[in-house]
């Protein structure tokens, strides 16, 4: 009950194109329920074609490999034979392939959520990637949350990956002397200084961490708190110390970054005279490296250099364990150089945060958008970043507004959404998580609802022969699930780049993504509608399906007559079957 198509390229094969497949239709593949349940496809002209055109690549052996039955990889997975963590299991076996969440949520960990328990709670809710942002807190601290994600990884089953968030050397304020933070009022005056401030620090002081900053500022100069969450203007300078006028209220935060504007735009060339990964940042990278961090994030990258030079250096380091390198679109010149960073980069955050210091609010949902969409075109895993929930810091319920913000981020099928302050300090960290889970699930099935009648929209191939085989085998095989309303896509993937090309299609069914180690399963983590699993392969194909039926059957996890379309990045192949 299987039909295959292999893709064999000897060496000098003319390269071949697939037939474009027909806008969706139910009479195309049209599937006939047997009575014995399981379902059976009528190959149509153009896929009987399609078939013909492949097959005469095949083997003699036709559609069943007789590769190397019997020769398991040397990881063992364990006594159950598989890795997937208990909520993923849970969520499946309750509610089906259809209704898995696609959307991955990226937790910032901080004070509010360090606890092993609390984090616990919140991979039970549905966190994919732990974020630590080293511009707060040090690195035992950090180490110490590291060790817990480990552990309860081990322990539990999560695959939950960490990802590093580097400080990047823009200017900020130093910490409060100890407080979480300062309230402001209209009018007041604050000093600003390089200044090493006391304990008790003296009224309306902050230290800020760029020795220029005197020299820099202007009277008449605005200067903005955490993207403008609190205004000042300047109107004073005394030697180091500079005085501002509280223009717009609000609490200030420790390590707040500032900005400067002046007449009405950004003053950035102190940003474009200082390094994107200052010298801290080299010492926290080393320290990511020695603790095997799954994704490193460059905060206000300016350019693809730095991105090449970092992956360069941990290359170099980091003894065969690969570590992602994220680009945070934060600063005027990342949106310049767009295209050239999200290439060399392995993945970018729409940091809205800072990104809306530095350019007018109003542009800030149009970059978002540029960003994500460059991102899916490009294949590389995009994460939408900052404030998405920012009133739950406070309150146990959402604004409607900010529920439309998330709807609009899953809309966009942007591969992951980030919690900062809503789960590192704010009162409502898991209720937090819990409704960006609830609002992507509800967003994601309505949108597939909505879509259900258009054609799909499927990647362009690259002009690499080499890369343009596996593009087109993800390409066909998404079209093929979507067609025939499959119920879960599979692949088998040692290095997870097939995976990333099914996850780029955005099927309607949920990507099963089998590979040999846990670091590309929590690397996995990371985009859309991908459910990591570990487990040692064969190099027979059917040997692996039969294996991953029957342990994921043992599980409860799949049934028999579930319709199952499989591609391998070690066959060039794509399998259509009913699990038997
Ligand atoms: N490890 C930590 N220790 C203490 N407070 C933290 C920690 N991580 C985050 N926070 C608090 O949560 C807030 C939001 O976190 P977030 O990671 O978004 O930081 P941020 O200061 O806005 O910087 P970024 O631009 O890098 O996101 C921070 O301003 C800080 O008050
Ligand atoms: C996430 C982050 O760095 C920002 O939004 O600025
Ligand atoms: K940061
Ligand atoms: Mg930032």
């Amino acid at each position: 009950m299987s039909q295959s198509l292999q893709f064999i390229t000897p060496s000098r094969a003319p390269y071949f194109t697939l037939p474009k497949f027909p806008r969706r239709s139910c009479t195309l593949f049209p599937v006939i329920n047997l009575p014995n349940t399981k379902r059976s496809i009528t190959i149509t002209p153009s896929l009987s074609s399609f078939l013909h055109a492949t097959s005469s690549r095949s083997l003699p052996s036709g559609n069943s490999q007789t590769g190397a039955a019997g020769v398991v990889s040397a990881l063992s997975v364990g006594a159950t034979g598989i890795e997937v963590d208990a909520v993923t299991e849970a969520e499946l076996k309750e509610n089906g392939f259809r209704s898995t969440r696609r959307t991955k949520l990226i937790c910032t960990i901080g004070p509010a959520t360090c606890g092993f328990e609390q984090l616990e709670a919140l991979a039970v809710g549905g966190m994919n990637v732990a974020r630590i942002n080293m511009c707060h807190g040090s690195r035992e601290w950090h180490q110490t949350v590291i060790e817990r994600v480990r552990r309860l990884n081990d322990e539990k089953g999560f695959a939950v990956a960490i990802m590093m968030d580097t400080e990047g050397s823009e200017i900020h304020m130093g910490d409060l002397g100890g407080a979480a933070s300062a309230k402001t009022e209209d009018g007041e005056i604050w000093t600003f200084s390089v200044r090493a401030f006391g304990t008790p620090r003296p009224e309306r002081t902050i230290n800020v961490n760029y020795d220029g900053f005197a020299e820099d500022v202007k009277v008449g100069d605005e200067l903005l708190v955490d993207g403008g969450m609190v205004r000042f203007e300047v109107t004073e300078k005394i030697g180091p110390d500079v005085k501002c006028r509280c223009t717009d209220p609000g609490l200030l935060l420790p390590q707040a970054n500032l900005t400067l504007w002046r007449n009405g735009s950004l003053v950035s060339e102190r940003n474009a005279m200082l390094p994107t990964i200052s010298s801290k940042d080299w010492l926290d990278i080393d320290f990511g490296i020695a603790e095997g961090v799954d994704f490193i994030a460059i905060s206000f990258v300016k350019s693809a250099e730095v991105i090449n030079h970092l992956k360069s250096y941990i290359a170099a380091r980091a003894c065969g364990s690969e570590i992602a390198v994220i680009a945070k679109m934060e600063s005027v010149d990342s949106l310049k150089n767009l295209e050239e960073i999200i290439q060399a980069s392995d993945g970018a955050m729409v940091a809205r945060g800072d990104l809306g210091a530095q350019i007018p609010l109003e542009q800030v949902p149009s970059a978002q958008q540029n960003i994500v969409q460059l991102c899916r075109q490009l294949n590389k895993p995009v994460i939408v970043a900052s404030q998405l929930l920012e009133s739950m810091i406070e309150y146990p319920t959402p604004t409607r507004a900010e529920v439309a913000d998330v709807s609009e981020a899953v809309r966009q099928q942007a591969d992951a959404l980030m919690l900062s302050g809503e789960s590192a300090m704010g009162q409502y960290p898991e209720k937090a998580l819990a409704v960006l889970r609830s609002v992507t699930v509800r967003i994601e099935k309505w949108w597939r609802e909505e879509k259900c009648h258009e054609a799909m929209e499927l990647p362009d191939v690259g002009t690499l022969f080499a890369d343009s085989i596996s593009e087109e085998i993800c390409n066909s095989a998404a079209k093929i699930a979507n067609n025939l309303e499959a119920d879960a896509l599979f692949v088998y993937t040692k290095t997870g780049h097939m995976a990333s090309l099914l996850s780029q299609c955005r099927p309607d069914c949920p990507i099963f993504a089998f590979t040999t180690t846990t670091s590309v399963r929590r690397r996995l983590n990371l985009q859309w509608g991908l459910i990591p699993f570990r487990l040692s392969f064969y190099d027979d194909m059917d040997a692996n399906l039969n294996k991953t039926f029957s342990l994921l059957k043992a599980r409860g996890m799949i049934k028999s007559g579930d319709l199952v379309i499989a591609v391998s990045d070690m066959l060039q192949s794509i399998k259509v079957m009913n699990v038997p």
